[in-house]
């Protein structure tokens, strides 16, 4: 079943960028463009222009995905991928791109797709500060506690979640 696509408003920066667009059906992505021919030393970093900027529905946010064949073939990767596009930020979409190939540089002519616009709902979430957690079986297990010594505490023990945030409406 293919669903409704969501709408986005997008504005042009530049004449000859294309709209971003899914390479096949059921692509996640749409690809973006950089504005600007670049090239990166080994270990260089770019901000680079995109030509766009959009206007999500409220309740939506786009993230700048990295395209994996420049990451396979060049080595390419995005610093603070993904990147974050609120649905209120109407300024040019930017690429904060790093070259992490040891030895080559990479070099983009103008109008080459660097990147992808991933659009996806959001959840706004409003915290309780509570005392004490609820219990679960991962417990305060972090990084690579999988597979070692069993968690303590049980799932949910001692709390009802759900009694603890409504319980609290209207304090
Ligand atoms: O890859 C990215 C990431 C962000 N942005 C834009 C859209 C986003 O809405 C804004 C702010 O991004 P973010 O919240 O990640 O950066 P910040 O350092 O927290 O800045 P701010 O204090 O403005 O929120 O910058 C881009 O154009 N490209
Ligand atoms: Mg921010």
């Amino acid at each position: 079943m293919t669903r409704n696509p969501v709408d986005v408003l997008i504005r042009r920066l530049d004449p000859e960028v294309p709209i971003p667009a899914y390479g096949h059906p059921g692509d996640a992505g749409a690809d973006l463009v950089t504005t600007e021919a670049a090239e990166l030393a080994p270990g260089e970093r770019a901000v680079l222009p995109t030509g766009v900027s959009v206007a999500l529905p409220d309740g939506y946010a786009a993230f700048v995905h990295p395209r994996s064949g420049l990451a396979a073939r060049c080595g390419l990767a995005l610093v603070n991928a993904p990147g974050t596009v609120d649905a209120g930020y109407r300024g040019e979409i930017k690429v904060i791109v790093v070259n992490l190939d040891p030895r080559e540089s990479v070099r983009f002519e103008r109008l080459d797709r660097i990147a992808q616009l991933v659009v996806q709902q959001v959840e706004r979430v409003r915290f309780h500060e509570v005392a004490e957690l609820p219990g679960s079986a991962r417990a305060d297990g972090g990084f690579g506690s999988t597979g070692g010594h069993a968690a303590v505490g049980g799932p949910a023990g001692g709390m009802d979640y759900a009694a603890v945030v409504h319980g609290r409406e209207g304090q």
